[in-house]
């Protein structure tokens, strides 16, 4: 009991009877001290929740009629007390194409993403390849063994050599300081034939990066590697 009256601050000097000590702590499991009379099955009350004192209970409002009726009863929390439900969405809102409004997204996450519905910021200039001239055909080609190069080893290649080979049997270029012969790959070129031989028998590592600079150049044309592009005085 000692160490229970240093919880809670009953007066002490004045001992209660149990009947006041229930009124104002409903619930409290508070006893006074054992007196060796008989109390079995009266200390079956559960402990009062929040506890008596706590901050809890002195943070949250009493009900109207327990104000009134001076006990500290605490007001439960109803229906009508709590939060309001989301705003169910409109769907038949949403248009193909069309962004959703940030409040359209806030109120459900089970809608499509964004990035389906809005439109590419450009247009794609991807052309339509051939039958048989898709990226894995590409890819099959490189590696068939086929001669994609046309030379025998690879060469020191200046740019007066280099202007010699701007036709489509016969189209090379530099990316990257690496020289390709870009000829094989037409055909298989996503952007088209006209677009690849704008940079045949020049440097065309400015427009290629200026393009798709994503594109792995070094992979992509691996196997049509012909040489290095080197300077006029060191050819
Ligand atoms: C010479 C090496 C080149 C290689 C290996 C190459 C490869 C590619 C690849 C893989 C794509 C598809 C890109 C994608 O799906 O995101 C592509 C697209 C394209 N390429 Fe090239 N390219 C080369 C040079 C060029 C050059 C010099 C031009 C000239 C402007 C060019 C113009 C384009 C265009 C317009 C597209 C379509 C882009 C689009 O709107 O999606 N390419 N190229």
């Amino acid at each position: 009991m000692s160490y229970l009256r240093s919880w809670f601050p009953l007066d002490t000097a004045t001992p209660r009877s149990r009947s006041n000590v229930a009124s104002t702590m409903p619930g409290s499991f508070i006893e006074e001290e054992d007196d060796g009379s008989d109390t079995a099955g009266e200390d079956d009350v559960p402990p009062a929740f929040p506890a008596p004192n706590s901050a809890q209970r002195a943070a949250r409002p009493m009900s109207k009629s327990s104000e009134a009726n001076g006990s500290k009863i605490p007001t439960i929390l109803n229906d009508t007390s709590l939060m309001l439900p989301p705003p169910i969405p409109n769907l038949a809102s949403r248009q193909p194409g069309v962004p959703r409004t940030t409040t359209q997204f806030a109120s459900s996450s089970l809608l499509s993403p964004m990035g389906t519905t809005e439109k590419p910021k450009k247009p794609s200039r991807k052309v339509a390849l051939a039958p048989g001239f898709g990226p894995l055909d590409w890819a099959s080609l490189k590696s068939s063994g086929e001669d994609l190069r046309g030379v025998e080893t690879l060469l020191r290649i200046p740019p007066s050599v280099l202007k010699t080979h701007n036709r489509r049997e016969d189209a090379w270029t530099a990316i990257n300081g690496k020289v390709y012969n870009m000829t094989p790959y037409l055909p298989y070129h996503p952007g088209g034939e006209k677009e690849l031989m704008r940079v045949a028998g020049r440097d065309g590592t400015k427009l290629f990066s200026l393009t798709h600079a994503w594109v792995n150049v070094d992979f992509m044309l691996d196997a049509c590697l012909v040489g290095f592009l080197v300077s006029e005085s060191s050819a």
